[in-house]
């Protein structure tokens, strides 16, 4: 945490040492010039940043933290209905299909999920099933009473008690807590921080359209997702009873990784784990940095497709979770994403004779089929790297 100065107080935000987790006011005390400064220094020196004063009402991450213990409370094998996470659903353990391992498990939510059907189909046109959640029929859906792809957000009476995963639906028993309710009052208001977070951007970079990066994001078809991830204090708690597996990487809890999207909002109860990989600027090679836990805190980090958009002026940071073994950790990420067929090409604002191109303009979809064929700690954005040829073909459709 930065704790300024008595004398560092006088100076305007930017001015301020970013210190190491650099700490953004977002009530923009000092005017949002300043503010829209300081972002863009955090994202491009940092890559991520702990946000305060930031609007999100504490009632709706207390309920939605509610509702997530309660489901992760539930015994393993009503988890295991609402999985595999193919990409959306439970999963434990296991991340992606690359032979990632992690010791948690955690529940992944698409902000939309009538569209995941048709999403998948674009993904993987050979094997859509692979990223559909298809545990709950058309017939179990009229048994209990509501329609196949009816999105939450959009008719919360009839999914009252109910998280829908695609077409997946987890159930929840009556007297529970109404999961649907907190999971839709929780992504309207993380989403409105990070449309904000990124018209800041937009704004600092100086962009002629400050609200590109906000409108990706905001598209009906926007592909964003939230993934809750549950820590255990001990790995053994996520085997089964025949597996007796046990390596070193047990104390860890999610892998070294970049986030692939555009931004992640981060949210976490107030055990300790999530460490960022930051270069020490000594010569001594890059260094892992322990992020202190407060959950009243949102801690945000620029993804590889926000890297991309802003030609490597912004980075996306690598971090991991080391669990506790102590105490559970429960965090929450919001993954601001593009629509499936957005076109991902840094902005021409970006580009410059002494910075040309980095990367080769992609679709969404194909970043994220990358992504499915490498392991989790993979530097996807070099698979993405420019040559001339590319420049000239962007140049023709810019
Ligand atoms: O659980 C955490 O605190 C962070 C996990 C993470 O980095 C992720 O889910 O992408
Ligand atoms: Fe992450």
């Amino acid at each position: 945490m930065v704790v300024p100065s008595a004398a560092s107080r006088e100076m305007a935000p930017e001015s301020l040492p970013l210190g190491i987790i650099p700490t953004v006011d977002m009530s923009a005390p000092s005017g949002r010039g300043e503010l829209a400064r300081r972002l863009v220094r955090a994202c491009a020196e940092r890559g991520f940043f702990k946000a305060v004063n930031h609007g999100v009402p504490a009632r709706a991450a207390a309920r939605l933290d509610a509702a997530a213990s309660a489901f992760f409370a539930r015994p393993a094998q009503a988890k295991q209905a609402a999985g595999p996470p193919d990409p959306l659903g439970y999963g434990s353990r296991n991340i992606g299909a690359n032979g990632d391992v992690g010791e948690l498990e955690y529940l992944i939510l698409h902000a939309d999920p009538a569209t995941v059907a048709r999403k998948a189909r674009v993904i993987d046109a050979e094997d859509p099933s692979r990223f559909r959640s298809t545990r709950i029929g058309k017939d179990d859906a009229k048994r209990k009473g509501h329609s196949e792809h009816a999105p939450c957000h959009k008719e919360p009476n009839r999914l009252a008690g109910h998280w829908q995963v695609g077409r997946a639906v987890i159930c929840s028993s009556t007297e529970r807590i109404n999961e649907s309710v907190a999971v839709n009052e929780y992504v309207d208001a993380v989403r409105r921080l990070a449309c904000r977070v990124l018209d800041l951007l937009g704004e600092g970079l100086g962009l002629r359209d400050p609200t590109s990066f906000s409108r990706l994001i905001s598209a009906v078809d926007s592909d964003s997702l939230l993934r809750i991830n549950h820590y255990p204090t001990s790995a053994a708690a996520l085997r089964g009873p025949g597996d007796r597996s046990c390596t070193a990487e047990d104390a860890i809890g999610f892998g070294e990784h970049t986030d692939p999207q555009i931004l992640s909002v981060l949210r976490a109860n107030d055990v300790d784990g999530l460490q960022v990989l930051l270069p020490d600027g000594r010569g001594g090679g890059d260094e892992w940095v322990q992020v202190p836990a407060d959950p009243a805190a949102f801690f945000i980090n620029v993804g590889d497709l926000l890297q991309a958009l802003t030609n490597g002026r912004l980075v996306s940071i690598r971090h991991r979770v080391m669990a506790s073994t102590s105490r559970p950790r429960l965090s929450t990420i919001y993954f601001a994403a593009p629509p499936l067929h957005a076109r991902v090409s840094a902005l021409p604002e970006t580009v410059a004779a002494g910075t040309p191109r980095r990367y080769r303009p992609f679709t969404w979809a194909e970043y994220k089929k990358a992504m499915y064929a490498h392991r989790l700690s993979h530097n996807r954005l070099d698979l993405f790297h420019a040559s001339a040829d590319d420049d000239a073909a962007d140049d023709e459709h810019s």
